[in-house]
């Protein structure tokens, strides 16, 4: 095993592949070499089988399995001794093709689309080590400097959940929308709900929003390339279509079923933990949904990412009266942090104004457009 393995890289002008290679090259000072039909000037498939210690695969779901076997025909019993990964948002079919090779195979799958941060700290991986040996020291330190929470599965694991993690919430999602984008269903323009919303109509509308934003053909093979998915889906319209029958009906007798059906059964069955987690969960993020609503705010990059640097720009505020209600910490589209801050209702716009300029050209913090 190589300790700075060079990097291939299948699907090099993905969305992912992009963010992989940043991530190899800047976090594990890694060379990378990149595949990719989209970008004439990548290098060949030749060049990736002869010359990297380390093949990923991060290339459309629905032809990973095929491009795969593809690469073992041409690598003819080259790749023994090397490593191949995947990052397949399913698994059993990659990972069954990858592991026809000689190589050792680890199917991975971010759960998240390449994050705006360097690494994937805060945000889940699944790892299946479905063939690993020598190549585990330096798997163990791609993971750490990936700095996910990672979750060890075999790929029938990794896909049985996957079936609900994602299938059925983007299904639920994109059936919501439908009925949204319904003109039949609705009572004017989708915007004039939003003064409406609740926390959960706020989040579920995200949802549909981003899955609506995103790759379409990620969102179609996840529905149709997981095994586990028609399953799931028809269990999913079973109990709707009960819902809306039970509804229909109107009754005593039918509020009763719906009681027990949907209320009291699935409480007893997520349990007392589930509940006051998820519950707290719902709450917190309502709060922070409350304070990005409040229009007395400010956000501010800190260009100097110091201990102490936050403290200075309190410093600041704390000079001219501004008294902070909330502060967030997020990213610009650009994947700079900011920090957010609210202020109590009190605050007049000419104090915010001082701050702003007392900040100009101080290097402390550069406030940013909302
Ligand atoms: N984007 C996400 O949210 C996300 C999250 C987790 C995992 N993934 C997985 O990452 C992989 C890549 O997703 P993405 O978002 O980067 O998609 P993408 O469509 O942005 O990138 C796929 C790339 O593969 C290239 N490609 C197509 N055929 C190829 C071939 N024969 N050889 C080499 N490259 C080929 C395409 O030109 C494209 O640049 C997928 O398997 C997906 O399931 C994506
Ligand atoms: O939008 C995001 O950031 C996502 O989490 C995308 C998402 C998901 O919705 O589950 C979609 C496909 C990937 O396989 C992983 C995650």
């Amino acid at each position: 095993m190589n300790t700075s393995p060079l990097i291939g890289i299948v699907g090099s002008a993905g969305a992912y592949g992009r963010w992989l290679r940043r991530f190899f090259e800047a976090q594990m000072g890694l060379t990378v070499i990149g595949h990719d039909p989209a970008d004439a000037t990548s290098h060949s498939e030749e060049d990736l089988l002869t010359h990297a210690d380390v093949l990923l695969f991060s290339a459309p779901i629905r032809h990973t399995p095929a491009l795969i076997e593809r690469y073992i025909a041409q690598s003819a019993g080259r790749e023994s001794g090397k490593l191949w990964l995947d990052i397949t948002s399913v698994k059993v079919a990659p990972v069954a093709a990858m592991l026809h090779s000689q190589a050792e195979v680890v199917g991975l799958h971010p759960m998240t689309a390449p994050p705006k941060s360097p690494t994937l700290r805060g945000r889940v991986l699944v790892v299946c080590a479905a063939r690993i040996a020598r190549w585990k020291p330096w798997l163990s330190a791609l993971l750490a400097a990936l700095e996910a929470e990672c979750v060890v599965a075999t790929p029938e694991q990794h896909d049985r959940a996957m079936a609900l993690v994602q299938a059925l919430v983007h299904a639920g999602h994109l059936a919501q929308a439908s009925v949204l984008n319904d003109p039949a269903a609705r009572p004017g323009a989708l915007e004039t709900l939003l003064p409406f919303r609740s926390a959960s109509f706020e989040m579920d509308a995200a949802i549909a929003a981003r899955i609506l934003s995103l790759n379409p053909s990620i969102y179609e093979d996840i529905q149709f390339g997981n095994p586990y998915v028609p399953d799931v889906l028809r269990r999913a319209a079973e109990r709707l279509h009960r819902i809306a029958t039970l509804v229909g009906q109107g009754s005593d007798a039918a509020r009763n079923a719906f009681r027990q059906e949907f209320l009291l059964h699935n409480q007893q069955g997520f349990g007392d933990v589930v509940l006051a987690e998820g519950n707290y969960t719902f709450e917190r993020l309502g709060y922070l949904l409350a304070d990005l609503h409040d229009e007395h705010s400010m956000s501010i990059h800190l260009p100097e990412d110091r201990p102490g640097s936050l403290r200075d720009l309190l410093q600041i505020f704390e000079r001219h009266g501004v008294n902070i209600a909330s502060l967030h910490s997020s990213r610009t589209p650009a994947g700079e942090v900011h920090f957010r801050f609210g202020f109590s209702r009190d605050t007049r716009p000419t104090q915010l104004s001082e701050v702003a300029q007392t900040l100009q050209g101080s290097g402390i913090g550069r406030v940013l457009p909302d």
